[in-house]
């Protein structure tokens, strides 16, 4: 068989063409995929924010390594919340969501946006080809809206929920790793304008508004995209190197590997973290710190039974437990979501919501409180509400006192203190949100000097800390005088006893080596 000949060349023009045509197709699949992307993403969002219980912010869902397309997804789902109302008017208005549908509904309201509203041609995918072919009448019923809304741009009928701050980029230095010297070195390599916090050791401060998610130095844990505020939680506590501390609610890690960091990687941190998913964002960040002596605990904090041989030698507990992050809410884009409403922040103070998670910070803090071995312990949240903050600091200072515990004073040169609800408030720092650009609170207990007291109750209870706490407590005599009334002492009793029979043997540990 003789053969074939080759193909005659393409007539002139028509290369060029081809090359259009392939870089509009390249155009449409990644258009395409960064639909879907943000369809995933805006599923989660939305089911978030129904329960009132997000488990991630926008940010965090767009920024997570299975998303590949993070520009175009993270503005295509901002850009749908904000369109939201509308489109669902529109689609409403058309009636053309049958239950098939209505099943694909997140990208329905994505490509919905990007048809109406956004700059791709959406020609590529069922719901794209649905939407199209029904284009006509969704750009009707768009009319018809503007005409019954009066307005003239479509612009108009969005609400203007936006109360963006402008904040500088802060981010961690990993000493496990490199230093801060090299860090700066690195970065104005790239032409970034650098400098150190004047507060926080190995934070560095950057323009706002650049976006390093991808950046090497990320990748390879040399520094880690923490705020300021936040990376005053673990140098508040500061444990030392060699110690056994416990970060109580850890995932995704940005403490826990600052802990390591300040151990110099020598001791042990027991990572706990309840939810699964989260664990393996944990599991992550503890690799990509290269942290050696940290285990994870996938369990409940408030099952950890303090007299089991992992715990008893606990020294310091790092507590940041989940909170309505009401501190943060501009970062996280919260206005975005359908159930923001305005001046919704001063409200939710008082909402059953707060008041369910301040029920359990509450609990959590007195747990930690509560091991035997404990000297120190950080409370940390990013809310800006009286109720998740002071109030819950105020409700455990009987048990602490009992315990021998008092409040130091984390940054003693930082201007905001806690709100003067009660005495010693000031020991307790927050951050402005409207100075700071960001909501935090820190408490720090720490028991008292490690005199007889200490040592004698430590000596007293090998390993048990019930018997023993419960006999402080109720003969009195190790510990400070303190306003304790009979009803804290019936709580407290039945609080250990409930905790000893709890059977923390269901909590799976596994070993993380960096
Ligand atoms: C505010 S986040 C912690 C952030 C973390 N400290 C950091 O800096 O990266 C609270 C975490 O606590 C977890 N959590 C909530 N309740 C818990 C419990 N009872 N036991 C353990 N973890 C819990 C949540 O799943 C969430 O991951």
């Amino acid at each position: 068989m003789s053969p074939r000949p080759p193909p005659p060349p393409p007539p002139q023009g028509s290369l060029t063409k081809n090359r259009r045509m392939s870089s509009k197709n390249g155009a449409e699949r990644s258009a395409y995929f960064a639909r879907r992307e943000a369809a995933r993403v805006l599923r989660r969002v939305l089911q978030g924010d129904d329960a009132r219980r997000a488990t991630a912010s926008i940010k965090s869902l767009v920024y997570s390594p299975s998303v590949r397309n993070k520009r175009a997804t993270f503005a295509l789902v901002c850009q749908t919340l904000k369109y939201l109302p509308i489109l669902k008017d529109v689609l409403a208005a058309t009636s053309i969501l049958n239950r098939k549908w209505k099943k694909q509904e997140e990208l329905i309201y994505v490509t919905a946006y990007d048809i109406l509203f956004g700059q791709q041609t959406a020609v590529m995918g069922d719901v794209e080809n649905f939407l199209i072919l029904h284009k006509d009448s969704l750009q009707t019923a768009l009319a018809r809206n503007s005409a019954r809304h009066k307005v003239k741009k479509i612009e108009d009928m969005l609400q203007n929920n936006d109360v963006r701050v402008t904040k500088p980029r802060y981010i961690r230095v990993n000493t496990l790793k490199v230093d801060a010297e090299s860090v700066i070195r690195e970065l104005e390599k790239s032409n970034f304008v650098v400098s150190r916090d004047d507060t926080i050791p190995d934070v560095l401060v950057l323009p706002s508004g650049i976006d390093l998610h991808d950046h090497p130095l990320v990748l390879n844990g040399s520094f880690f995209l923490q705020g300021k505020a936040s990376s005053m939680v673990a140098i508040a506590l500061s444990p030392k190197p060699g110690w056994k501390v416990l970060d109580a609610c850890a995932a995704p890690g940005n403490k826990t590997v600052h802990l390591a960091a300040l151990m110099r990687g020598k001791g042990k941190i027991i990572a706990c973290e309840f939810n699964a998913e989260r664990v393996r964002i944990l599991e992550k960040t503890i690799r990509r710190s290269g942290a050696p002596n940290v285990d994870i605990v996938n369990g409940d904090f408030l099952d950890i039974n303090t007299s089991d041989p992992v715990f008893k030698e606990v020294r310091a507990i790092l507590l940041d437990p989940s909170c309505s992050g009401s501190g943060i809410s501009a970062e996280r884009l919260d206005y975005l979501l359908p159930s923001y409403k305005k001046g919704d922040d001063a409200d939710a103070c008082n909402s059953e919501r707060v008041k369910k998670l301040a029920a359990f910070q509450r609990k959590a803090l007195l747990h930690a409180l509560s091991f035997p071995a404990v000297e120190r312990v950080v409370y940390s949240t990013c809310s800006v509400h009286q109720t998740e903050n002071e109030d819950v600091i105020k409700s455990v200072l009987p048990l602490a006192t009992s315990l021998n515990f008092e409040l130091a004073t984390p940054f003693p040169q930082w201007p905001h203190r806690g709100l003067p609800v009660f005495e010693g408030a000031e020991h307790l720092l927050r951050t402005d949100p409207a100075e700071d650009t960001e909501g935090f609170f820190i408490a720090l207990f720490v028991k008292k000097c490690n005199s007889a007291n200490n040592k004698l109750s430590r000596r007293t209870v090998p390993g048990k800390s019930m018997p023993s706490l419960s006999t402080k407590f109720m003969r009195g005599t190790r510990c400070k005088p303190y306003p304790f009334c009979k009803m804290s002492a019936m709580w407290l009793y039945k609080h250990l006893a409930k905790q000893r029979t709890r059977k923390s043997g269901h909590l799976r540990r596994m070993t993380q080596k960096g």
